[in-house]
């Protein structure tokens, strides 16, 4: 079907599956990765791309997005979601059950893989809930979610407040091989707050989430993973109390591992100050002592993995005032320039970088990808470093606009994203 063979020259190949570092050349071959080499003479190509410049790496994987549908199109669907997902660099997505029904049922997961095989621009990964109907108290049918394409269980969205229902939640999801995905946040210590519990909130006069309220629900999180003896990922990390409790688990052999978000990483509550209802998301921006402890953590390794909790809402969520605002916000398209800032501060190495957007995120989730070793899917992002651009709602290809980051400028862009040889993305 695809007896093309593309070629792309002189790119800076990363891969840390394979630590690999290489200025050369990559080979695409029936729309799997045949060769790296530093040079693959042009002839053993019907076309040919020029990379000068640019890096090539394992298409990024973002395993936590909220593509919205079934039942909120009218903010995203898998089409758009997708679409943005390939500008963003992503070749895959993981997608979160809090839609509209919830993925608690085949049917559902079915229907998602369905409409991805029909509009999706990336691979789709359907995480199906931990509990039916995201409720907290019966467990969902992982065997059949698991059988109609499920990769992982989470109730994100909500917590699971029942520690006994999480128990057996690890234990059933255990006798599947299902990773568990956490959202951590003790719903006592969380209920009614808007912003995080500090300075901002006092002076915005809003309500506030104590970083408790997440440092809790990870210790809940790493005890029951101790007890149960099976891995548990921290979704969306975003306390430096949260950090220091994973390290821990982490040194005393606990099965546990851990996602942040770019927006944690790059903002603090102060972008809330103007009342932004586009900075308020759950858990919510903390402070620079946090968003430093996270930093570190991404580059000391007790963070596995930058997602970007992609959420979209609409005006009718975000246009209101902020106490009616829903909590969530987009990040596809902005994630790969934000984690270059990281590489430009000397913070993270290029490998290291791949490895949280793309290697990590593969392993956690027991998918594909995440390499470029000959033989596997030619699933590659080239990207730019330094070509700079300005976040606009414009430019954004989710169908929400609902980023703290318009009128930024960003550094870094993705060029070209492909998923099996086949180009879903191009500049
Ligand atoms: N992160 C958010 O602020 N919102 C997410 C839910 C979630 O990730 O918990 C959403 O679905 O809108
Ligand atoms: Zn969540
Ligand atoms: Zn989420």
């Amino acid at each position: 079907m695809n007896a093309m063979k593309l070629l792309i020259k002189g790119a800076r190949i990363l891969d840390p599956s394979q630590n690999l570092d290489l200025e050369g050349d990559l080979l695409i071959e029936d729309g799997l990765i045949r060769t790296i080499d530093r040079k693959i003479p042009a002839e053993a190509a019907t076309e040919v791309v020029s990379a000068r410049g640019l890096w090539l790496v394992p298409g990024l994987i973002d395993m936590h997005v909220h593509l919205r549908e079934p039942g909120e199109e009218w903010k995203e669907d898998i089409e758009s979601g997708t679409r943005a997902a390939a500008a963003g660099g992503f070749t895959a997505v993981a997608c979160m059950p809090n839609t509209k029904p919830p993925n608690d049922s085949p049917e559902v997961t079915r229907y998602i893989l369905d409409r991805a095989r029909e509009v999706a621009l990336t691979r789709v990964y359907p995480v199906a809930c931990i509990s039916k109907g995201q409720k907290g108290e019966n467990l969902a049918p992982f065997g059949e979610l698991k059988e109609a394409g499920a990769v992982a269980v989470s109730d994100d969205g909500r917590p699971v407040a029942d520690s006994g229902l999480m128990r057996m939640a690890l234990e059933y999801a255990r006798s599947f091989d299902l990773p568990v995905i956490s959202h951590t946040e003790d719903p006592g210590l969380s209920a009614g707050g808007q912003i995080n519990e500090g300075m901002v909130a006092a002076r915005l006069g809003l309500k506030g989430i104590p970083a408790e309220a997440e440092a809790v629900a990870i210790f809940r999180e790493v005890a029951l993973a101790g007890l149960v003896g099976y891995p548990i990922h921290i979704a969306h990390v975003s306390t430096a109390l949260g950090v220091e409790i994973i390290r821990r688990a982490k040194e005393s052999g606990l099965p546990v591992t851990a996602e942040t978000a770019p927006h944690y990483f790059t903002l603090t509550e102060e972008a809330v100050l103007e009342y932004n209802t586009n900075a308020k998301v759950n858990p919510p921006l903390r402070t620079a002592k946090d968003r430093e402890a996270i930093r570190q953590a991404l580059a000391e390794g007790v963070i596995d993995a930058i997602a970007t909790d992609h959420a979209p809402h609409g005006p009718l969520e975000k246009k209101v005032e902020f106490p009616a605002a829903a909590f969530g916000l987009i990040g596809l398209e902005t994630a790969v320039p934000l984690t270059l800032n990281l590489v430009r501060e000397g913070l993270l190495s290029p490998l290291r970088m791949v490895e949280l957007l793309a290697t990590s995120p593969a392993r956690i989730l027991k998918v594909p990808g995440g390499t470029l070793k000959p033989g596997s899917p030619a699933d590659i992002t080239l990207i730019d470093p330094e070509e700079t651009w300005v976040v606009t709602e414009e430019n954004l290809h989710s169908r929400s606009k609902n980023s703290p980051f318009l009128g930024w400028e960003m550094k870094g862009r993705t060029v070209m994203t492909m998923v099996e040889g086949r180009i879903v993305w191009r500049s």
